[in-house]
């Protein structure tokens, strides 16, 4: 298992003042930005040329959490808009291995998620590839849903591949964490963790971060 990662999402932000709002999150390893296209998902967010704008404005690296249709197309954009780690989803890749590849040629860490209903043991050869995997405790498509408890079991077993193969791929959650649920995810085997509404319904939500690092820390430890 890797060191414990905070990555609050901006999807719950002021996307009219973004770049104060992620100011406001210095502790945050990484920032997570939910692109979502209105078709593999019903909501829409932004594209490349605001990602690139934001990488621009800050010097914590993007996380991005691509939830687009025909990810092996898409996807490149975003290591060339700057972020730091490129997730796409394994539903709408036509072929993952040579994506995952691509986007760690390209200088990017490589990522795919699982929605809560994509099973985990197909992709177990597939492992070695991922820099992350990302397993979604909610559907993919809004900030502020309730964590999927019915995830955590996906997790587990997630970890234990990991850890079978010898591994260093990281194992994020994302969707529905919170004070309330983020020791569960550690203690399953999680160690990135994406909060959005959690942190930026906070009043002080750098605050949070360092109070969600600490449950998941102590957690882990356990
Ligand atoms: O990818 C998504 C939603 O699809 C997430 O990144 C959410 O934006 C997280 O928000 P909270 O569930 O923490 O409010
Ligand atoms: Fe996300």
């Amino acid at each position: 298992m890797g060191h414990i990662q905070i990555t609050p999402s901006i999807l719950n932000a002021d996307f009219a003042r973004l770049g104060e709002e992620v100011a406001r999150i210095p502790s945050a390893d990484w920032i997570h930005v939910d692109v979502m296209d209105n078709h593999f998902v019903p909501n829409l967010t932004f594209g490349p040329t605001m990602v690139e704008s934001l990488a621009r404005s800050t010097d914590t690296p993007l996380d991005a959490h691509l939830m687009i249709a025909d990810a092996d197309r898409n996807a490149p954009a975003y290591v060339e808009a700057g972020c730091g780690s490129v997730t796409f989803h394994v539903e709408a890749a036509r072929a993952p291995v040579r994506l995952a590849r691509e986007i760690r040629a390209a200088g990017a860490r490589a990522s795919m998620a699982l929605k809560p209903a994509t099973p985990i043991e197909p992709y177990e050869d597939l492992l070695p590839e991922l820099d992350m995997l990302l397993i979604m405790t909610v559907e993919p498509g809004f900030g502020g849903q309730r964590f999927l408890d019915l995830c955590l079991p996906k997790i587990r077993r997630a970890r234990s591949m990991m850890d079978k193969h010898g591994i260093e791929t990281w194992l994020q959650v994302d969707g529905g964490v919170s004070l309330e649920t983020i020791e569960r995810c550690a203690e399953a085997g999680a160690d990135v963790f994406v909060a959005g509404s959690a942190v930026f319904s906070a009043d002080d939500p750098d605050a949070m971060v360092a109070a969600l690092r600490e449950k998941a820390t102590d957690a882990a430890d356990d």
